[in-house]
């Protein structure tokens, strides 16, 4: 723009090479508002009003303390314009805070500044630039504002289209519209000169709508501007509305088929709703009590004193026709007012109450029985004194049974499978200082190798896929307080040891993927059927856990190295089956006990057990005792082999016998030295203990 096209009467023209006093003159002719000042080279930078620089003036001195004080106006009051400027930064620059506008000269040489006042006019003539009133009414409004000039390079880019577009003005300034935002549609209108309403657009995920207008001087079309509004918001507020109806209608009908009565009211006790429960219950129809008062259309009701007072009523009785129903009546309260109330009718009668009430006593007996279910659960059954058996061996190992239930120390019981391990276990358990604490088996052998860490120590929310949320306590953590029976403690992986051994060393445990350790009071019985020391050599069991675990050992002998404890043990095991199996057997005959006894038990007491159960089910319904009949053709083989002279049972017995005789006499050779005989034998000291154990050998 040319400045001398827009220069008012009153504005004066000024140039870079003018001095102070020419331009003051300049400005003096048009009887200008302001002046220009220069710098101490002469140049113009910037301007200052006429009454501030009259007062400059008056000070008399322009080098000396006049120009000091005009320098101090400016800054505090007016831009100072650097002459050297060009139209570029002059753009980009925020002369609209100073209220001061860039003049360029005919060369686009930037001359000096306009006060907003003159140039109103040109821009309401021109509707290029804006002024700062102009663009705060602009930035002021909800709509995005952008438009371009006949050339399609924006000039005018408000707030609301900074924040819908993510762009900044300085950016987008005077850049061609279609670099900035494609397919705008305003070099269109710039075309056609025809408005565009009402267009959806998008930029990035928002939802625009826009209108476009042509800007004229006249006919001639001298811009575009296109005004614009995000929808976004106003989308997801319409769902939310559509949410809220939806909810509305869902509550109504829900409330509509309660089986409870309810009935709403407003502040003053007019009812608003009513469901058909509560319309039957009154013999009336609930459509028609809309709009009456609550104490015409219900007996007895306080709904109105509680939509005045705000004071909810719980639990109230209220005598509704012949029925003494049980009510309550809440208030509604909206921002911190009662704005009505609603009731509710929980029992159309008391009797309604008790019977819930009786139920609900009913449900907690049941509560507590399961209860106590899971807690014998999670106690061993057996006592010492429980334990069948009056071998000097069971005798033997009751009494270290008794002493080691006293102390703290790991209990290792071995034994072959079904001598009765767990129960040993249980009976040290529940002789112990611990006995009202938890007894928590489980079997090593039973649980997948890669679950057994969580089953043992537990794992936190997120250890692993399918892990539980809250996470889950293992075994060790159940046992806090009481004893952990580590069953089959053999056939644990080498790495489950090295863990195990950890715990036991510093009786704390971490949960898989957790972080914190924990520390637990546990006591540990382990048992196993299998040879440890033997593993040991194998490889295959860590002999440090061994020694950790094998602190009180206890050595089942299996039932055939006693089996005088057989015929106590029939005695015990047919009365806990005849609770269970429909027949009653009174006892075993000679004849069938006899083969019991010449039998050789492999799978010890359980095996007992299961033949016994087996006879008992194959029990004619006049019989009272067991015969050879009812036991199994495996039993019977047995006896054959003795009555055909083969004179001791069988290998494994003649095996046990030769080794008795040698420990009685490496301890004779010995001197009754057990770890000197254990050396005579080659074999390690505690080994040759459980031998000892084993043969009850004192
Ligand atoms: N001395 C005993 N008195 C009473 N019942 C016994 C006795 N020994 C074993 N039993 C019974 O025999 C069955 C097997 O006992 P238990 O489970 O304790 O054996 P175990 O040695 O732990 O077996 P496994 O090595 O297979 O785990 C159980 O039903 C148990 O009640």
């Amino acid at each position: 723009m040319l400045i001398r096209e827009l220069m008012s009467p009153n504005v004066a023209i000024v140039a870079p090479d003018m001095s102070l006093r020419q331009a003051a003159i300049a400005m003096a002719e048009k009887a200008a508002q302001g002046a220009a000042v220069v710098d101490d080279g002469g140049r113009i930078i910037g301007w200052v009003k006429q009454s501030q620089l009259i007062d400059a003036m008056a000070a008399d001195d322009f080098d000396g303390a006049g120009r000091r004080r005009v320098n101090e106006v400016m800054l505090s009051d007016m831009l100072i314009l650097r002459t050297n400027m060009n139209v570029k930064e002059l753009q980009n620059f925020d002369f609209y805070k100073y209220d001061l506008f860039p003049v360029a000269d005919a060369a686009n040489r930037p001359v000096g500044t306009l006060r907003q006042n003159d140039l109103v006019r040109f821009l309401t003539e021109n509707a290029l630039l804006i002024t700062g009133k102009m663009r705060a009414v602009l930035n002021s409004v909800y709509n995005g504002v952008i438009a371009v000039n006949e050339e399609g390079k924006i000039n005018i880019f408000n707030d609301a289209a900074e924040s819908i577009t993510g762009l900044s003005r300085k950016e987008v300034m005077w850049h061609s519209i279609d670099e900035i935002i494609p397919n705008t549609g305003l070099k269109r209108v710039l075309e056609t000169g025809q408005p565009e309403l009402n267009k959806p657009f998008f930029i990035g995920n928002c939802k625009i709508v826009t209108n476009r207008s042509p800007i004229l001087k006249g006919s001639k079309i001298v811009g575009a501007v296109a005004i614009f509004q995000d929808i976004t918001e106003l989308q997801t507020v319409a769902a939310e509305l559509e949410n809220v109806k939806s909810l509305k209608s869902t509550l109504e009908s829900a409330i509509a088929s309660l089986f409870e009565g309810i009935v709403i009211v407003d502040k003053n006790g007019y009812i608003t709703m009513m469901n058909q429960s509560y319309g039957e219950f009154l013999g009336i129809d609930a459509r028609q009590a809309i709009g009456l008062h609550v104490a015409d259309v219900i007996p007895n009701t306080r709904m109105h004193v509680v939509a005045q007072g705000g004071k909810a009523e719980v639990m109230e009785i209220q005598k509704i026709k012949e029925n003494n129903s049980v009510v309550t009546r809440i208030p509604i309260i909206k921002d911190g007012e009662v704005v009505g109330a609603v009731g509710k009718v929980l029992f159309k009668d008391l009797k309604d109450l008790k019977m819930v009430a009786s139920n609900m006593s009913k449900l907690q007996s049941e509560l507590e029985y399961y209860r106590e279910e899971l807690r014998k659960l999670y106690t061993g059954k057996y006592t010492v004194e429980q334990i069948v058996g009056n071998s000097s061996a069971i005798n033997y190992l009751k009494s270290i049974a008794l002493k080691a239930a006293k102390g703290q120390s790991t209990v290792l019981i071995l034994g072959e499978s079904g001598t009765g391990k767990e129960v040993f276990a249980q009976a040290i358990h529940n002789a112990s200082p611990r006995s009202s604490g938890p007894f928590i088996k489980i079997n090593c052998a039973a649980v997948p190798e890669n679950l057994l860490e969580s089953e043992l120590f537990g794992y936190d929310e997120g250890a692993f896929t399918g892990a539980k949320k809250g996470g889950k306590p293992g075994k060790f953590e159940l046992a806090n307080g009481g004893t952990i029976f580590l069953d089959e403690i053999g056939d644990m992986p080498v790495a489950m040891q090295a863990k195990l051994l950890r715990v036991l060393q510093e009786r704390e445990i971490e949960r898989v993927g957790g972080t914190k350790s924990l520390k637990i009071n546990v006591r540990v019985i382990a048992a196993t059927n299998r040879d440890l020391e033997n593993m040991i050599e194998q490889g295959q069991f860590r002999q440090d856990l061994y020694y950790r675990l094998n602190i009180i050992p206890i050595h089942i002998p299996p039932l055939r190295e006693r089996r005088e404890d057989i015929p106590a043990l029939c005695q015990f095991l047919l009365h806990k089956i005849s609770e269970q199996a429909p027949n009653q057997a009174e006892g075993v005959s000679d004849d069938a006990m006899e083969y019991i006894l010449n039998y050789d038990w492999p799978g010890n007491v359980r095996e007992l057990e299961n033949v016994l159960e087996r006879a008992v089910n194959l029990m004619d319904e006049d019989e009272q005792m067991i015969i050879p009949e009812h036991l199994p053709q495996i039993c019977k083989k047995s006896r054959k082999k003795q009555t055909l002279g083969i004179g001791v049972a069988n290998l494994s017995d003649m095996v046990d016998n030769a080794e008795k005789q040698a420990i009685c006499q490496a301890l004779e050779a010995a001197g009754g030295n057990k770890s000197k005989a254990a050396k005579l034998l080659g074999i390690h000291r505690s080994g040759f203990y459980q031998k000892l154990q084993k043969y009850n050998i004192g």
